[in-house]
């Protein structure tokens, strides 16, 4: 379980989160929305230990954020926005570089199965000339290399078509129900959210997205 509490986030006198707590259990996917600047990437970033929080605690599996971060960091899979793979690689080159340097031993076949299984087939494709969609389920494939317990995804379906979407969408719940991960997951796109996501976080006080999410029905979360 990911269990956060009171946490907040300051940069100077600009507070950016304020007093935010709540907890993920296995087989869950969480919604994070807001709108820019709301600080959604800042909570995830927060989340995958890269950023330190100026207040409260966050513990995963009982390991606490500020005394276990090494350990944690193979427990966690973070997808940033940015896409972040080598492009004149090919998809098979880019997965055996990233599997080097994970916590967990893939063989190949297992590396190759793994982009399978969300419909990357593209395997001796420079990732030059693969589609937007296909980079980010690369990108997606090489966070799970390392069977994380905790993902972080930041906007992963933003800018790709609707199949792309679709595929994307039920390997995480998959994923989440038949592995037991925890999914937290930022988008814009409120159709996605509410079917793929079990609760939503809604930070930044937005009454817009408080109400489009309320008539949803979802079991939501506000800050
Ligand atoms: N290093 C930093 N120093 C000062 N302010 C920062 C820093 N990093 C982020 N911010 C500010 O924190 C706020 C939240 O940014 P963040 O990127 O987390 O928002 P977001 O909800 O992810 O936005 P978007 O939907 O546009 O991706 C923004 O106002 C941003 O300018």
């Amino acid at each position: 379980m990911l269990e956060v509490h009171s946490l907040s986030k300051s940069y100077g006198n600009k507070t950016i989160i304020q007093d935010i707590s709540f907890t993920v259990q296995p087989t869950e996917i969480v919604g994070l929305v807001g709108e820019n600047g709301a600080g959604k990437s800042t909570l995830l970033s927060i989340l995958a230990t890269l950023l330190k929080p100026t207040k409260g605690t966050i513990a995963l599996e009982n390991l606490n954020y500020l005394s276990h971060r090494k350990l944690l960091r193979e427990k966690i899979g973070f997808v940033p926005q940015d896409i972040a793979i080598w492009d004149n690689f090919t998809v098979e080159e880019n997965m055996i570089f990233f599997e080097k340097l994970s916590w967990k031993n893939k063989n190949n076949k297992e590396l190759r199965q793994l982009c399978l299984s969300m419909n990357l087939d593209k395997w001796k494709e420079p990732v030059k000339n693969l589609s937007g969609g296909m980079k980010r389920k690369l990108n997606l494939a090489i966070s799970l290399i390392h069977d994380p317990e905790l993902l972080l995804l930041d906007e992963p379906t933003a800018g790709i078509d609707l199949k792309s979407r679709k595929e994307i969408g039920s390997y995480l719940k998959s994923l989440a129900t038949e592995h037991e991960k925890m999914i937290i997951y930022t988008s814009h796109d409120m159709d996605e959210i509410t079917s793929i996501c079990d609760r939503v976080l809604c930070i930044g006080q937005d009454a817009f997205y408080q109400n489009l999410l309320e008539s949803s029905g979802k079991p939501l979360l506000a800050f």
